[in-house]
């Protein structure tokens, strides 16, 4: 028992090593910057355990097939989409909350990814699944085009300096990337409180055909009027800093 445990770990890690090599690959096939660094920070003991005892169940590994998400959820309900989610408090909430709909959560951020799944399991939620891996190959490689009831990205990192700007995720070919994955009428929904940029956002998304800026009498927004506060945002609110939710729908 204690034998498959440590093989689970060692899985994840031997990711990290193939993650590495293979993004080289990718990113000059795709001249792509990716939007974050490691940080190898240790984990905590229950962050260990969490991965040990519960990564087979909620985590699914990265792979270069797209997931059949039907067998993987057992059935069909709406799929929510949220990448770096940080330590996952918020999308654990959202989970529990919304039983009818299927979540999967992206991260990079190993410690946020033990802390989800030890919040993950105290709740009992049976919807959600976990990757640890860069969404943006996630997004490419294992979502299935029109797939996606919603797709979030909560405070994405702002990448302030205008030398580091071309590391900010979303870009142009991200976003068209994200249009062929949501469902005809299927929303991206982002809240960020960093001015500049939704100065890019609203730049890329103007250049991009296809998705229509959500009015406020908008079904959606009126179905998510209370959206859940995440560890960035009461960081923001403290601050005192404008916070900015932007929702798009596809439309075509
Ligand atoms: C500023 S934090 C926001 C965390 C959380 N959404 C919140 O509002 O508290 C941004 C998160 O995105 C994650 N991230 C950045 N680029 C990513 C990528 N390409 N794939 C997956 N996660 C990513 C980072 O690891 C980090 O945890």
């Amino acid at each position: 028992m204690k034998q498959s445990k440590l093989t689970n770990l060692n899985m994840v890690n031997n990711n990290l090593i193939i993650f590495e090599k293979f993004h080289k690959c990718f990113a000059k096939q795709f001249h792509y910057i990716r939007s974050f660094t490691c940080r190898h920070r240790r984990l905590t003991k229950a962050q260990q355990f969490a991965f040990e005892n519960y990564w087979q169940e909620i985590g699914i590994e990265f792979q270069e097939q797209q997931l059949d998400l039907i067998t993987l959820f057992g059935g069909t309900s709406p799929i929510i989409l949220e990448i770096g989610f940080g330590t996952g408090n918020s999308l654990v909430k959202m989970a529990k909350d919304n039983p009818n709909h299927n979540f999967i959560g992206i991260e990079v951020y190993k410690r946020g990814i033990g802390s989800c799944l030890l919040s993950a399991k105290k709740a009992g939620i049976t919807n959600l699944r976990l990757i640890y891996y860069d969404a943006v190959q996630v997004i490419y490689r294992m979502i299935p085009d029109n797939a996606l009831y919603v797709l979030q990205l909560f405070f994405p990192d702002p990448w302030h300096k205008v030398r580091h700007n071309k590391r900010r995720i979303i870009q142009k070919p991200f976003i068209e990337l994200i249009m062929k994955k949501l469902n005809l009428g299927g929303i991206l929904h982002i809240v960020t409180d960093c001015e500049a940029y939704v100065n890019h956002i609203i730049q890329i998304m103007n250049s991009v055909h296809g998705y229509s800026y959500c009015s406020l009498n908008n079904y959606f927004i009126n179905q998510h009027k209370t959206h859940l506060l995440t560890k960035f945002e009461q960081r923001a609110r403290i601050l005192n800093h404008n916070i900015c939710t932007l929702i798009f729908e596809r439309v075509r």
